[in-house]
């Protein structure tokens, strides 16, 4: 579950990205999180997984009060929740299966069940047979599902997307959505920044709509409601 209090962001420059934003999302939900450019959604975004932390207020991750959390405990934050970017974030020089075994093997868990999992994981996003290939030798697509599998290789409770479609085509951002839905069916959390109006219009499920730092509409099964 996460939870925010009344949370702020101010950035060192002196952009207010917050402005006392309360939500709750609940565990298995999935949540698009939309509004214009600069509106704060990445802020909100990021301060889930403490890449930023709140100027003012409360936020809860799994039992973890972020804001106070040590740092040697970030690690074990990180593992409960899987993050995708809108350019994948793949290392160049590792195959798809280093990449995405990674996380695990900086756990130090055994070469026995990185392999399992690796395996496990590049299954569920259709990509066994790339299994030996270069990031730079997959298509966006592909890229993307990489990134998805490498979120998920420690079986996180919550996975969190900014714009995971941004840079994709209408068709390969459909099948991504796809495999979004199956795992958040199998009972991940997913919160989902996105400009993607047609996606959000059609998957309809929870919408909190994000303007000047203030969540100003939160609907069950919502709509994008802006015009790109
Ligand atoms: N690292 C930073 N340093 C200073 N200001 C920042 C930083 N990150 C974001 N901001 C500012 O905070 C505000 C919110 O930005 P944020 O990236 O959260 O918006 P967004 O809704 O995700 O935008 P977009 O849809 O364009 O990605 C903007 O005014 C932005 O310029």
């Amino acid at each position: 579950m996460i939870e925010m209090h009344d949370v702020w962001k101010t950035y060192p420059n002196g952009a207010v990205a917050l402005q006392g934003v309360s939500v709750r999302i609940d565990k298995g939900e999935f949540v698009y999180v939309v509004g214009p450019s600069g509106a704060g959604k990445s802020t909100f975004i990021k301060l889930m997984y403490r890449e930023e932390r709140p100027s003012k207020g409360s936020i809860f991750v799994n039992g973890f009060n972020i804001e106070r959390l040590k740092e040697r405990k970030i690690p074990l934050l990180r593992r409960q929740i899987g993050v995708v970017f809108q350019d994948f974030k793949l290392l160049p020089n590792m195959t798809v299966q280093e990449n995405v075994a990674f996380a695990l093997e900086v756990i130090e868990a055994s070469p026995k069940k990185i392999r399992q999992r690796v395996n496990e994981v590049l299954e569920l996003v259709g990509l066994t047979d790339k299994a030996k290939d270069l990031p730079a030798h997959l298509s966006g697509g592909q890229q993307q599902r990489v990134s998805i599998a490498r979120a998920l290789i420690n079986n996180p409770s919550v996975i969190i997307a900014d714009e995971p479609t941004g840079n994709l085509d209408p068709e390969t951002s459909w099948d991504i959505m796809r495999l979004f839905e199956e795992i958040n069916n199998r009972g991940t959390t997913i919160v989902m920044a996105t400009h993607n109006k047609e996606i959000v219009n059609t998957l309809k499920r929870r919408v909190l709509a994000v303007e000047g730092g203030q969540i100003v509409r939160d609907q069950k099964r919502g709509v994008y409601g802006y015009e790109n």
